[in-house]
């Protein structure tokens, strides 16, 4: 008997949603060099193996922005399920209103501050569109 290893066809990904005083969601562009280059999602990434979706969050926060953001300031909000390349993306959306340091482009080419409503006219990767209708609705 063989054990074929079955490649894993679900790409989990964790994104926050980092919320402001005025309710104003960081979204930043993706660059140029990358995939979807040019549109503007959440910041996060992929969960690498071993992380926990909040490890990797926690992570990605830290090398994309240079933030720190305790666990415990994380809170589960929805999540996105939809076709990627050969893949099937599993996005998971955090919200975090509490952080360290001030957010900056580390990684993506610009940072902006957005109201949930006005995300409808912004170029977002597909995935991440009925997100914003759920996020108008949690802040
Ligand atoms: N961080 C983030 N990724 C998103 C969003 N929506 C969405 O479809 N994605 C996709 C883009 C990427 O394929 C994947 C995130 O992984 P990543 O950002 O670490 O990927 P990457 O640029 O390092 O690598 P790649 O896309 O060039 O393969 O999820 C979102 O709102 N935020």
């Amino acid at each position: 008997m063989t054990n074929a290893v079955v490649p894993n066809i679900l790409l989990p990904v964790v994104a926050a949603a980092l919320v402001d005083a005025d309710g104003r969601v960081l979204l930043q562009q993706r660059p140029a060099d990358k995939s979807l280059a040019g549109l503007w999602e959440f910041p996060g990434g992929k969960v690498e193996s071993g992380e926990t979706p909040e490890d990797a969050l926690i992570r990605e926060l830290e090398e994309e922005l240079g933030i720190a953001v305790p666990h415990a300031c994380l809170a589960p909000a929805a999540f996105a399920s939809a076709p990627l390349g050969d893949r099937h993306l599993l996005l998971l959306l955090y919200i975090a209103r509490k952080w360290v340091g001030v957010p900056r482009a580390l990684e993506a080419t610009v940072l902006k501050w957005v109201r949930p409503a006005d995300m409808h006219a912004l170029p977002m990767p597909p995935a991440d569109r009925p997100l914003i209708g759920l996020l108008d609705a949690l802040l």
